[in-house]
């Protein structure tokens, strides 16, 4: 996979893997090691340091020589050094300044560095440019900040300790850390301050969707050494001629989640970005890539950003798995979109109940149930959770406890205001037991405490998105599980994507099983399930369901399969009679004006709003004769039951005259719900 990257007679990656990593590249910045030698007189911690900075210039200038005076005029053979595995070794070493460490080992209570931070750390100090690729949830943030702020203090022993006051400027910044999301800067912020706490380094957050003109006050108030920023916000603030935020001074540029920030979607912005920046030619800096994947494709923008020596760190090995093997991954294939809601009401109902079990026999070292949900549109994750949200315990009534108490439900997604995603964040990192319905705004690097299930509803875009999805549980020492539920449409797309990672089929969820569309005896407990569903999908209004089609058939609008997919999910999951109505005009455009099944018309005025062109969801459709999606009718309507809007004996739960019912009760179609609602009733048969 990495074979793009090989330089010279060793492979990068063989270099990368050896026990005792070598130092393959001179230091870049003998100006900035002399300056730390030139001062002398300081408080014992800084003096200490300087010994520290003259420490370095000599294993820098020991690599150094080592090249310059090869007999051939070849790069000799770089010199080995000694590999430091403890934090704490870092100061002893005087590699690292104690101010910083303290903050590891004392603050973080993290003494061993990981395999991936041994490497990092250790090549990135000497001022190397590095791309690391490691699994998720190894340590890669510290793996980037400890080389980072070592390096500006390196080159500025001044800011090693704290002040009183701060001479710090918008312009100083030395340091630039690039991540995707919001939620990933402002994490990373958060950590990075936490290191800096002992020292005079001044970190600053610059994100989308907060207050720009906030965020210059601080700044300008307070300075600025360490910038963490997502790339839209960073390029605004650089090329903004008033903002004042410079950095004239750049030593460190980091990218994290760089194939994700090398890829179509930010390119532009990144190659903005380094154009705002100073030369490299002028003003020497230090560039650092790390994801847990680096597909074969971003290699040449990879290798576009870094010097011609860089170091390519690479902990996962060719051949080996990208996934952790703690975090065991399963599949569920269902027979139509219609199951995922009550497969996934089910395997969130037993998580709960092994977790309550657990808490029996362990108490407060029992595992919690902490979830989260990944769908890939904004609209789908906002249908699933209103339809969680609205859940109803059996019997209990419109006040009745939530069937999924004690786990707080929750919602991600890039819709939300930037406060409301902060507050969601916030809540899911806190709580012990909860679900969090999300797109793919939290799929890479966010670091929740505690996360034992991620489940992915359909498809992830990619391979890499499967694998840093996953990646939100199974986090340092600790363990969790993988399910991804697929539909059949679905299957053949899956085993070429997903292929070579370690997921087995399961069979164990009855509602994944279920074939919607055909009547059946059901367990009580299924019935339940799909009760409660059924019930609480019937509460969402028409415009979220529609939206959440809208969304999907762009999706799907290649794939006759998909299609009839997602049509039958309308009808035997919400209900409808026919598909929500696509406008002509986009049906053409769109390429299904011909497509069997589709429902190609004008929107129907049934009192919501109707929508006709692309940007809209299609308009509302046509009542259907029944099904508890319906918003004009349905289960306990004014009729005096079934899940139809024509009455209890022609509802149920596919839309069609039938129903299902908890008990010894059916779920089908065709014999009718009676009074009072099929799905309370455990003696009724649909
Ligand atoms: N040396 C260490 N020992 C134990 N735990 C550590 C160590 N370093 C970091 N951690 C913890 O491991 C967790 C994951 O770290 P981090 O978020 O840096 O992972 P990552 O490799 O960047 O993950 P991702 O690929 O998802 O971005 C954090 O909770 C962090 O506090």
């Amino acid at each position: 996979m990495f074979n793009i990257c090989r330089r010279g007679p060793t492979s990068i990656s063989k270099v990368a893997r050896a026990v005792t990593p070598v130092l393959r590249t001179p230091s870049t910045r003998p100006s900035t090691l002399s300056l730390s030698a030139q001062s002398s007189a300081r408080p014992v911690i800084e003096s200490r340091w300087l010994h520290v900075s003259s420490t370095l210039m000599n294993q820098a200038a020991a690599i150094r020589s080592s090249q310059r005076f090869a007999d051939d005029g070849s790069i000799e053979q770089p010199t080995s050094f000694k590999e430091i595995t403890k934090f704490q070794e870092l100061v002893e070493q005087d590699m690292v300044h104690p101010n910083i460490i303290n903050e590891i080992t004392k603050g973080m209570g993290h003494h061993t560095m990981t395999e991936v931070q041994t490497m990092t750390i250790n090549q990135g100090l000497q001022g190397t440019d590095i791309v690391a690729q490691a699994r998720t949830g190894t340590g890669k943030t510290l793996g980037f900040l400890i080389p980072t702020i070592q390096n500006i203090i390196r080159s500025n022993p001044d800011l090693a300790v704290r002040k009183r006051y701060s001479r710090a400027r918008a312009s100083d910044i030395r340091a630039i850390i690039i991540s995707p999301t919001r939620e990933l800067a402002e994490q990373i912020a958060v950590e990075a301050s936490k290191l800096c706490y002992g020292t005079d380094l001044r970190v600053q957050v610059a994100t989308g969707g907060n207050s720009k003109r906030q965020m210059l006050q601080k700044t300008r108030y307070e300075g600025c050494h360490l910038l963490v920023a997502t790339p839209g916000r960073l390029t605004d603030l650089l090329s903004d001629e008033y903002s004042g935020v410079r950095a004239p001074n750049l030593t460190t540029l980091v990218l994290d989640e760089a194939d994700r920030l090398l890829d179509d979607g930010f390119s532009k912005d990144i190659e903005e970005i380094m154009d705002l920046l100073p030369n490299r030619n002028q003003v020497d800096r230090q560039t650092l890539l790390f994801s847990a994947t680096i597909p074969k494709e971003v290699m040449h923008l990879v290798r576009r950003t870094l010097k011609p020596n860089f170091h390519f760190v690479q902990t996962v090995k060719e051949g080996d798995l990208a996934t952790h093997e703690k975090v065991p991954q399963k599949i569920a294939v269902v027979p139509g979109l219609e199951n995922y809601m009550p497969t996934l009401l089910e395997l969130c109902k037993r998580g709960l109940a092994e977790a309550a079990q657990d808490s029996q026999t362990k108490g407060d070292a029992a595992k919690p149930f902490k979830a989260i949900v990944y769908f890939s549109a904004t609209t789908q994750v906002i249908l699933a959770h209103r339809i969680f949200d609205n859940l109803k315990s059996e019997g209990g009534g419109m006040w009745g406890q939530h069937p999924l108490y004690p786990a707080e439900v929750s919602v991600m997604h890039g819709q939300l205001t930037q406060m409301e995603r902060t507050r969601a964040s916030d809540r899911f990192r806190r709580a012990k037991s909860a679900i969090l319905f999300s797109t793919d705004v939290t799929a890479r690097g966010m670091d929740f405490p505690n996360v034992t299930h991620v489940i992915q509803l359909g498809l992830p875009p990619n391979k890499e998105q499967y694998i840093h999805r996953i990646g939100r549980t199974g986090r340092g020492d600790k363990t969790g599980e993988g399910w991804i539920i697929i539909n059949q449409a679905e299957l053949r797309e899956a085993r070429n994507r997903l292929r070579g990672l370690p997921i087995t089929p399961d069979k164990t969820l009855e509602a994944a099983q279920l074939d919607m569309t055909q009547d059946a005896q059901l367990p009580k407990s299924l019935a339940t399930t799909l009760s409660q569903v059924a019930d609480a999908t019937k509460m969402v209004d028409r415009r979220t369901k529609e939206a959440a089609y809208m969304a999907s058939l762009g999706h799907a609008a290649k794939n006759v399969e998909h299609l009839r997919a997602l049509n039958q999910w309308t009808r035997y999951g919400w209900g409808y009679e026919k598909p929500p109505a696509v406008a002509p005009g986009m049906a053409q455009r769109m390429g299904l004006a011909r497509v069997e099944g589709m429902n190609i018309g004008a929107a129907e005025r049934d009192g919501f709003d109707s929508f006709d062109d692309e940007s809209s969801f299609g308009g509302g459709g046509p009542r259907g004769r029944g099904g508890f999606g319906d918003r004009s009718g349905g289960f306990r309507d004014r009729q005096g039951g079934g899940f139809s809007d024509r009455g209890g004996s022609s509802g149920g739960f596919g839309g069609r005259s039938g129903g299902f019912s908890g008990g010894r009760g059916g779920f089908g179609r065709g014999r009718g719900g009676g009074r009072g609602g099929g799905s309370r009733r455990e003696e009724a048969s649909f």
